[in-house]
């Protein structure tokens, strides 16, 4: 029998040298013979990029191969991995990689959540592939199954926590005794937390993660400005005793979903039922819950964040791409012929609680819940608690009302003299 000639090597060019792209560089290092077994043909490192090549990096780093000139080492690739994050130079790297003919993968959802149909498309002209899936929750392959296993289904909604850090500082709220600014920096200090939290804590983070699963989930282009936003910074301890009080755990979702009108995109906190599956995501977990027509409900869970998980997610993408240019052929491109309506947010339609401290006086439970009628909000469950210094507090579960009628409701409840205060609303989930 004939030896099989050895395929040509690949040569992968690495951008960016950080906590993921030290991973990155491990694996396909550490783990060549398998990488070229499973891919078809050896993967060559063939280069990273990194700002400062003088800098002392972990011993698995070869110095031989780092380069301050990314463009050049684009220029030679046959895949190129961007995991520098931001948008320039990424963008500008990829598309020069993507018009050279390589395939690319890249970790960067801000990127891909702001100006991803740019390189969709480019890619689509220049015949490549495009890979992302560390770009959403991490480890967890959710990219892949939305986009190929369910391209026969019908999904309905999605619904995830898709940020570890502000997932680990709801936790520790809940269970460390820690307040919000506390569990933050306990979550910088583990390495969760970017050094500034503003795009995990204020949510920016999760709606580029919403952005891009709502874009593949509906075939409709999904853009971050499209995603109504609402971070972490709002949640009180109080927040979260209560909602333990009452059989709740706060949890930041991303929730796209469609509707015979539209779809609609959000990240906000919100009240998930303990019984629920994504209440018991702890620590840094992700966990993304998918409803489709035909499947029903799927749950992916696991690690969305670390070095090496990520990298596991950037890896296997590298190998599907490699195993298109041994074999030929191409992966899925961008699907966007459903062309959805993009909802606003005010159209949403949830559940709420809300607590509020009203002077401790006959009828008023009989006001607040006239008010609350009069605007078509009907309420599910009423508790009290106090009175304490002639004052009650007044904890109102809804039934399902549109964010419009409820913000309408708010407002009138307010102004009712027995009122002190609205002193949180809280959207219920799952
Ligand atoms: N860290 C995670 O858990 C995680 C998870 C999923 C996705 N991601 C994404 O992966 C990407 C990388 O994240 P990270 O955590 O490794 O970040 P990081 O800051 O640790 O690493 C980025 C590296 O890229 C380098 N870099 C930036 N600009 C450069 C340039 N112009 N030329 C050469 N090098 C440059 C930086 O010096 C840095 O070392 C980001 O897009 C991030 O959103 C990270
Ligand atoms: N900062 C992000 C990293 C992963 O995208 C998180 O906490 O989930
Ligand atoms: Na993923």
């Amino acid at each position: 029998m004939p030896v099989p000639e050895p395929a040509r090597g690949l040569r992968v060019a690495l951008l960016g040298c950080g906590v993921v792209g030290t991973e990155v560089a491990r694996m396909l290092l550490e783990q060549g013979t398998d990488l070229a077994a499973r891919a078809g043909a050896p993967l060559e490192l063939a280069g990273i990029a990194v700002r400062d090549a003088s800098r002392p990096r972990d011993a698995a780093i070869p110095r031989a191969l780092l380069t301050e000139d990314a463009e050049s080492l684009v220029a030679g690739a046959d895949i190129v991995i961007e995991v520098m994050g931001g948008l320039e130079p990424a963008r500008g790297l990829l598309l020069r990689a993507i018009e050279g003919g390589a395939a690319v993968v890249t970790a960067n959802k801000a990127l891909l959540a702001v100006d991803g149909p740019t390189l969709y498309k480019a890619a689509d002209s220049a015949g490549v592939d495009i890979y992302y899936e560390a770009a959403v929750a991490g480890a967890i392959p959710i990219v892949r199954p939305v986009r190929e296993s369910l391209a026969g289904d019908h999904v309905r909604r999605v619904l995830g926590i898709v940020n570890g850090t502000t997932n680990y500082v709801l936790d520790q709220m809940a269970t460390g005794g820690l307040d919000l600014d506390g569990a933050v920096r306990q979550a910088q200090e583990l390495g969760y937390a970017e050094a500034d939290p503003t795009a995990d804590v204020d949510g920016y983070d999760a709606a580029a993660k919403a952005a891009i699963l709502a874009s593949l989930a509906f075939h409709t282009r999904v853009s971050a400005d499209d995603v109504a936003r609402e971070g972490i910074r709002g949640i009180t301890s109080d927040d979260v005793a209560w909602a333990a009080r009452t059989g709740h755990a706060v949890k930041l979702l991303a929730i796209a979903e469609q509707t015979g009108e539209g779809v609609s995109v959000r990240v906000h906190p919100a009240l998930v039922p303990i019984d629920h599956p994504l209440a018991g995501v702890k620590g840094a977990f992700n966990a993304v819950f998918v409803e489709a027509d035909g499947a029903g409900p799927l749950m992916f869970y696991g690690q969305g964040a670390g070095g090496r998980p990520t990298a596991s997610a950037v890896v296997g993408d590298v190998v599907s791409a490699a195993r298109h240019r041994v074999l030929g052929g191409k992966g899925p491109q961008e699907s966007t012929y459903a062309a959805r309506p993009l909802l606003p947010p005010d159209a949403a339609v949830t559940r709420y609680q809300v607590r509020l401290r009203v002077a401790d006086l006959p009828g008023v439970l009989a006001q607040v819940a006239g008010v609350v009628g009069d605007h078509g909000v009907s309420i599910d469950t009423v508790r009290q608690t106090g009175p304490s210094e002639g004052t009650a507090e007044l904890v109102l579960t809804t039934h399902a009302a549109r964010e419009a009628s409820l913000a309408a409701t708010i407002a009138a409840v307010r102004t009712l003299e027995p009122v002190r205060e609205i002193t949180s609303v809280l959207r219920v989930e799952g």
